[in-house]
Parts: C-alpha cells; sequence; structure tokens
C-alpha cells in the first residue's frame, strides 16, 4: 500500500478517534439513573394499562410491555440524548451521501450527473463491455461506500450504547430481537446452508453462460464470477442477464416487458393492476387517497431518494408508496412488493398502534413476493394479456424456473451475508481495521462472487448499498425469501391449483388469482399483525409454526436437477476454489 494511502487511512482512523472522543465527552456527562428494559412498565398509568387489558388478552397485555420499551426511545438524560441526536445526524448524512450519489459517464466523461435510478441501473443492466461495467461498478462504490466508512464505525458504537442501554448485550441482539426467537440466527444459518447446493448449481452453470459471452481470462472455470457482469449492482439479482442465461432461447419468450410498453402501461396502470390482483382475492383495495398522496414515478428534474418504499401514516385511512417505477416487468415485481405492505397496513388498522407491525419483519417483506410468484407465471401473464401465447411443456417450465432463480434464488447467499455480515461488526468480532477484507470474504464464501478491481481499507463497498447506508436491517429478506414460499405452497392447495401428486399441477405453475379461499387465508393470517408470536400466524396459514425451506426446495427441484445434468453434461463442477487459493491469487 503507498504512502500516500497510508496516510489517507491514518488520517481517517484518526479522524474516527476524535469523533469517538468527543462520543466519550458526551458520555461521561452527567448519568441519572438508566431506564433499563423492564421498568418501563411503569410508563403505562394505571388506566392506560387497564385500557390495554379491556382491549386485548393477557398475552396481547404481556407482549405489549414488551413492544412499549422496544419501540419508544426514550431520552433519560443528556447523554442519551445527544446520542440519539449524533446518530440521526449520521444515519441522515450516510443516507444523503447515498441518495445524491453521482457518476460521470464511461464514454463521455463530461456528463457527470448519472443517478443510481435509473441511469446507473440501467447501464449495470444492459451493457456487456466489461470495462464500462467494471469502470461504474468502481466508480459508484468509491462516490457512496468510501466516504462513509468512517462515519459507519462511529454509528456502530452509537448503536452498541444505545442498545446497551435498553438491556442488551450488542446491537445485533437487538436487532435479533425483533424475531423472538432464541434459535433465529441459527435457523437462517442453516437454511443458507441446506439452500447452498441450489445456489451453487445455478451459479456454476451462471458461470459457464459468462465465460462463453466475455472469455476465458475473465470468467474463470473453477472460481468466482466477478460481481460487475450479473446485471446488477450488487449482484443480487441475475435476472438482468436471462438472455445470456435462457436455457431454451427458441421457446416462446416470457419477457412481457416490451408488451407492457406497447400496450401503453404506466406506473399508475401497474399499481391498478396490482391493486385488482388484491382485490380478485377478496382483499382491500387501496384508499382512493393512495393514488393523490402517493408517488409512483420520478420527478422530472426532481433529485429524489429513489429507493422505493411504503408508508402507513397510522391514521387508518391515509397509506402511500413511494417508488421511481418504470415501465418493465422487474419493476412490476417491485409494484407488487411495495403494495403488499400496504395491504398488511389495510389488513391491520384496526389493532392497536403497538400490533401494526408484520408478524415478523420477515412477513412484511414477503406479502407483495408471494402474489408476484404467481403473476410471474407465464399462464397469468397470458390471462391477463400480457403474453399472446406461451409453451406449455418441460423446457418451457426449464425457461421460466431458471427466470425465476435468478431472482430467488441468486439472492439467498446476499439476503443473509449482509446482516451477518453486520451482526459481527456489532459483536466486534469484525473491527474497522478489517471491514474490507471480511466483506469480501463472506461475499466469496456465500456467493462466489469476486471484485473486478482491488478493494483495500480505504474501500467501504457495503455502503454501496441502500440499506447499509440507510441503516436498514436486511435479514427479513432473506426469511421473506424463505416464507413466500411457504406462503405459495399453502395459498394454492386452498386454491386447488397445486397437487404434489398430479405432474400437471406442479407448484411453480401455481397462480392464485381470483381464488377467494386463498385470499381468506392470507387476510386472516394479516389481521393478526403483531398481536400474536408469528410462530402462531405461520402456523395458522401454513400448519407449520418452523420457518422451513423445503417448499423453496420443492418449487426449484426440476430447475436443480436439470442444472446438475446440465453443468455435468459440460464438464462445469459447482462451486468455487476454496478462499486461501483466491487470496494466494490476489497477493
Ligand atoms: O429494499 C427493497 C424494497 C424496499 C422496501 O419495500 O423493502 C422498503 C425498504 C425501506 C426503505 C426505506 C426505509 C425503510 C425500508 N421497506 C418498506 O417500505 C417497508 C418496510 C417495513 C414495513 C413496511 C414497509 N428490497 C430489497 C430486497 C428485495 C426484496 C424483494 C425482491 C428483491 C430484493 C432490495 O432492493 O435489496
Ligand atoms: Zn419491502
Amino acid at each position: 500500500m503507498g504512502k500516500t494511502r497510508l496516510l489517507v487511512l491514518l488520517l481517517c482512523l484518526c479522524f474516527c478517534t476524535v469523533l469517538n472522543e468527543a462520543i466519550q465527552q458526551l458520555s461521561s456527562g452527567t448519568t441519572e439513573g438508566v431506564a433499563k428494559a423492564g421498568n418501563s412498565s411503569q410508563n403505562l398509568t394505571e388506566e392506560e394499562a387497564q385500557l390495554f387489558l379491556q382491549k386485548i388478552d393477557e398475552e396481547g397485555a404481556r407482549r405489549a410491555n414488551i413492544y412499549n420499551h422496544l419501540s419508544w426511545s426514550f431520552q433519560t438524560n443528556i447523554t442519551d440524548y445527544n446520542r440519539e441526536k449524533l446518530l440521526s445526524s449520521i444515519t441522515s448524512n450516510m443516507g444523503e451521501t447515498y441518495s445524491k450519489g453521482k457518476i460521470c459517464d464511461f464514454f463521455n466523461s463530461s456528463k457527470c450527473d448519472l443517478s443510481l435510478e435509473p441511469e446507473i441501473e440501467h447501464i449495470m443492466k444492459t451493457s456487456r463491455n466489461y470495462d464500462e461495467l467494471k469502470y461504474v461498478w468502481k466508480t459508484w462504490r468509491d462516490k457512496v461506500g468510501r466516504p462513509v466508512r468512517c462515519q459507519f464505525s462511529e454509528m456502530v458504537e452509537l448503536l452498541n450504547e444505545a442498545a446497551a442501554y435498553n438491556g442488551f448485550e450488542t446491537a445485533a441482539d437487538y436487532w435479533l430481537f425483533d424475531y423472538e426467537s432464541k434459535s433465529f440466527e441459527n435457523d437462517v444459518e442453516r437454511i443458507a446452508k441446506q439452500l447452498h447446493p441450489l445456489y451453487e448449481q445455478l451459479h456454476a452453470y451462471t458461470r459457464r453462460k459468462l465465460r462463453e459471452i466475455y472469455g476465458e481470462d475473465k470468467i474463470s472455470k473453477t472460481g468466482p464470477i466477478p460481481a460487475h457482469v450479473t446485471g446488477n449492482m450488487w449482484a443480487q439479482s441475475w435476472i438482468n442477464i436471462y438472455d445470456i442465461l435462457v436455457p431454451y432461447p427458441n421457446k416462446t419468450s416470457i419477457d412481457v416487458s416490451e408488451t407492457m410498453v406497447n400496450q401503453g402501461y404506466t406506473p399508475k396502470i401497474m399499481f391498478k393492476k396490482a391493486d385488482d390482483f388484491f382485490a380478485s382475492l377478496g382483499l382491500e383495495r387501496v384508499p382512493d387517497s393512495f393514488w393523490n398522496n402517493s408517488l409512483l414515478e420520478k420527478p422530472s428534474g426532481r433529485d429524489l431518494v429513489c429507493h422505493a418504499n411504503a408508508w402507513d401514516f397510522s391514521d387508518g385511512k391515509d397509506f402511500r408508496i413511494k417508488q421511481c417505477t418504470r415501465v418493465n416487468q422487474n419493476d412490476f415485481s417491485t409494484v407488487h412488493h411495495e403494495l403488499g405492505h400496504v395491504q398488511y397496513y389495510l389488513q391491520y388498522k384496526h389493532l392497536p398502534h403497538i400490533f401494526r407491525r408484520g408478524a415478523n419483519p420477515g412477513f412484511h417483506e414477503a406479502i407483495g413476493d408471494v402474489l408476484d410468484l404467481s403473476v410471474s407465471t407465464p399462464k397469468h401473464l397470458h390471462k391477463v394479456g400480457l403474453l399472446e401465447t406461451y409453451d406449455i411443456d418441460d423446457e418451457a417450465d426449464i425457461n421460466f424456473l431458471l427466470k425465476t432463480a435468478t431472482r430467488k434464488v441468486a439472492f439467498l447467499p446476499y439476503g443473509y451475508l449482509i446482516d451477518k455480515y453486520r451482526w459481527n461488526i456489532l459483536r466486534g468480532l469484525i473491527t474497522p481495521q478489517n471491514y474490507t477484507k471480511a466483506w469480501w470474504k463472506y461475499r466469496y464464501e456465500y456467493q462466489g462472487i469476486e471484485p473486478p478491481v482491488e478493494r483495500t481499507e480505504l474501500d467501504f463497498d457495503p455502503a454501496a448499498k441502500k440499506h447499509v447506508s440507510g441503516n436498514i436491517r436486511y435479514i427479513r429478506y432473506f426469511a421473506a425469501h424463505i416464507l413466500q414460499f411457504q406462503f405459495h405452497k399453502a395459498l394454492c392447495l386452498l386454491a386447488k391449483e397445486y397437487d404434489a401428486n398430479d405432474p400437471n399441477k406442479p407448484l411453480h405453475r401455481c397462480d392464485i388469482y381470483q381464488s377467494k379461499e386463498a385470499g381468506k387465508a392470507l387476510k386472516e393470517m394479516m389481521s393478526l399483525g403483531r398481536s400474536k408470536h408469528w410462530k402462531e400466524a405461520l402456523k395458522l396459514l401454513t400448519g407449520t409454526d418452523q420457518l422451513d425451506a423445503s417448499a423453496l426446495r420443492e418449487y426449484f427441484l426440476p430447475l436443480e436437477n436439470w442444472l446438475k445434468a446440465n453443468n455435468e453434461e459440460h464438464g462445469e463442477i459447482a462451486g468455487w476454489d476454496g478462499y486461501e487459493t483466491w487470496l494466494q491469487k490476489n497477493k
């Protein structure tokens, strides 16, 4: 590492230390009694507690207490107040760096107004120029990752202090508390490992197809896949290289993006269609105010935080979505994802505020995706006039299953490693001195992905992702990718669209559209909000109270078998070189 780099690194570290000192000063201020978990019940006056008891049963009152102290942040003394203030200023500063991030065009260095959505994401999706992709991948990280490295390490300290304040050992324990299950962390680790063989097969097939495009010198036979050629800035979805991956190209295309444009689809129409699907199940439509209050596409010329999200204004009437929607099939899936959040809001709006939350955060992230599993089937796209004709045979099935796998299977290791990484930072197992080394170890070992350019401890690639710079937890999406197949299987049974013993009714061809029985079951589960433990909600809908990947495995089994055969046929060995081998190569 050059002298200047070392100097910059030392500067960065000492700056962080200075900031750290400032925090120590603040926290050595007067400290009255600290509000520890448990005495928070004194914050409910007697009559309020009675009201609570009248409104909900004993179990509810107990649960209300748990969430009471968690959801309201106490300012019990000046230190805590300053910590909260510092924490919010750091998170808003990091978030601002991310949302304002702009880079110059690879081919035109005077054009420097490229934002992540839509310009940069469009390049990552459509370019097949190895060097352009490498430039965009690196420059985005230079602009939004590197500059927030120090602030992130300060935030870690503050998060841990705040967590300790509430009686948690580290903020990782506070984050995991949300899942109300001692075994949750082990459960997700076990499931991630259980699904790794399926991911390895998809990875091996994808690596071969990419090698055919970019050549043996760029994509090795037994190594990892470079992160920048997967069609996605974070390599978390490979849907945008489906055109490279499609197993049987001579089958009727199942991509309806072009048809959506030709049929005059607008973002509003996309949301109307998704709203229609919820209504077809007997669920609620969004209120009229939704259409006036929401922001469904990026206003021209305005700098906007484009990352999609759904809002509950807690008045039982005002619900909104902000999304920079583009007319294409992938955004149509996001439309369903976001409306899934609003449907949950609508289904639990009658509950006391404290219970107006998903049974656990994974539930909230799964609802919309469950409907998308039906909407994305060729059968459904044909029903709604987006697909003129489609083939019904084994090869067409493999094309569809592979397309779904580029979104759902490719995502699994990524969805798992984001919080595994942050939990270990919060627990002090990963220190600022090896933020980058640890990050790429996880990216290598879980995802079989490598950076296209050398990384050092001046970089901070994790913050190139919205949820890291925005301090939004992520294991919820991994859980949602497991839950959504459990929900899908249960709903498909109710809709009589799936029968394990009928080869013409496999899980991946199910479309629950217009099934009132499926809608009723989903409604019953969502209307519980967080008033019951998520295991009860899960059991109510699926018959089991365990997070269980067997439904996902069953859905993709035909593809898993096909990939094994295809990889074997092409002499493609699933998996990639050991991490030590990779380290040696990149010395
Ligand atoms: O981030 C999102 C979608 C946005 C959201 O709907 O999950 C949004 C994220 C967010 C944005 C700003 C502040 C907080 C959270 N979450 C919500 O709108 C939300 C979260 C909880 C309850 C209700 C709404 N998806 C993730 C993961 C994902 C999900 C589905 C398919 C693919 C990938 C991603 O893009 O990496
Ligand atoms: Zn979401």
